[in-house]
């Protein structure tokens, strides 16, 4: 695969459709890209420190090819920059550049950058042209697609924001290999998600073959357009989350409370790290309600550690608040319906389903079991 021939995923939403492009050099393929679908168009690029250092200038030259200098407003890195002070700062950089709603607002980072960037594109002129450029695994094989954007809540996680599909995503595998080792194992967690929401044969093809997702073959790509696909194909059936849409929230019940729970403190967890959590908790649990085989479980637990990640609560460096403390936050999900609480449960690898009214007694037996405080946790 070459920037000459990036693999193209396309998101069916219409007359919103978007490419998701994936291979090398795209960065210096950007303007031309950007300006064939919004010509004309002016910028502002929200990047954070990190990626700044390492790919804002071959994002700036490529811009400029196709006759784009954009404004640049650079946010410090980390989870606790999805704030509504950082938004501010996002908003007033976009307005102080006297972008109009018809120019475009491009987020070159990982997810943070993706959902904080796209939600100040929604809301300026109520409502912009979107562009994200991911430069983390996790943002290319999940955030950058599907439009959900927002920020944080010390109440829970993504509390606020609003769905705005991008116009395009250049995911450019080559950022990756100035991508932390940690955070490319967080962004795996995502990864590994699709194979156990709907396509076992994905989940045991990563079993097989993670070392060279790792390394940056040709089967790391292959791996991010999957994920694409996959992603891409909920997103066209369901855009707004009313239905098949919330099993992508695998893991996210469990881990957004654990995010929280850590005040959004990535030195001790990260997001796809709360992911691998859930993930593995979900299975645990759906093997305590008697849904899937424990086998599963500990097949799921085996592999995310064999690629270094955290599986339980005890993973995480620090003290957590008590069990109740747990689903006081989990009970501040989105998917919560009329006070019930949904999970994404499981009958087994690649058999994830969507659980509506789970007891929170169920819920709070199970988190207790497996609190680090309790001498049953492993
Ligand atoms: N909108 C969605 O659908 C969706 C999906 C999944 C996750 N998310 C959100 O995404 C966020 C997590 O995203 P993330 O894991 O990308 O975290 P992140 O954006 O914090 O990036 C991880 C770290 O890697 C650095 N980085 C990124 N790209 C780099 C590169 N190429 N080279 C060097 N350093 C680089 C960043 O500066 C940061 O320190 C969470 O807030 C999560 O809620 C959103
Ligand atoms: O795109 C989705 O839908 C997802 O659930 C993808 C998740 O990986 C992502 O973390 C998302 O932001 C979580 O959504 P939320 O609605 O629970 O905030
Ligand atoms: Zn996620």
């Amino acid at each position: 695969m070459s920037a000459d021939q990036p693999v193209t995923v396309e998101v069916g939403l219409g007359d919103r459709a978007y490419d998701i492009l994936i291979g090398s050099g795209l960065l210096s393929r950007a303007g031309e890209e950007i300006s064939r679908r919004l010509p004309g168009t002016r910028a502002a690029v929200v990047t954070d420190e990190n990626v700044a250092a390492a790919h804002l200038d071959t994002l700036k030259a490529g811009l400029e090819k196709g006759g784009i200098q954009p404004t640049v407003i650079t946010m410090p890195p980390g989870e606790k920059t999805k704030s509504f002070a950082h938004l501010e700062e996002v908003v007033d950089g976009i307005l102080a550049a006297r972008l109009e709603r018809g120019d475009v607002v491009i987020a070159l980072g990982g997810g943070v950058i993706g959902d904080l960037t796209g939600f100040a594109a929604g809301i300026v002129r109520r409502g912009m042209n979107f562009v994200q450029v991911p430069t983390s695994l996790l943002a290319q094989v999940d955030s950058s697609v599907g439009g959900k954007t927002g920020i944080n809540s010390p109440r829970g996680k993504n509390l606020v924001g609003v769905f705005l599909q991008p116009k395009l995503v250049l995911a450019d595998t080559e950022v990756l290999d100035t991508l932390p080792i940690r955070e490319f194992r967080a962004g795996y967690a995502e990864l590994a998600k699709y194979g156990l929401i709907d396509r076992p044969e994905l989940f045991a093809w990563l079993e097989a073959n993670w070392q060279k997702v790792f390394a940056g073959g040709p089967e790391r790509a292959q791996a991010i357009a999957e994920a694409c696909r996959a992603k891409a194909d909920v997103v066209a059936r369901d855009e707004f989350e009313t239905g098949d849409r919330a099993l992508l929230n695998l893991g996210h019940t469990f881990g957004h409370a654990l995010e929280a729970a850590t005040q959004y403190d990535g030195a001790r967890l990260v997001h796809g790290e709360g992911v691998a959590i859930g993930m593995a908790l979900a299975h645990r649990f759906s093997s305590r309600l008697n849904l899937a085989s424990p086998d599963d479980a500990a097949r799921v637990e085996t592999h995310l550690r064999a690629v270094g990640l955290p599986c339980r609560m005890a993973d995480i460096p620090g003290e957590l608040p008590d069990a109740e403390a747990l689903l006081g936050f989990i009970t501040q999900d989105k998917k919560v319906s009329r006070g019930a609480l949904t999970f994404i449960l499981t009958r087994g690898i690649g058999q994830a389903f969507i659980a509506k009214d789970v007891p929170a007694s169920e819920v709070l037996s199970f988190l207790r079991e497996n609190h680090p405080a309790s001498r049953k946790a492993g």
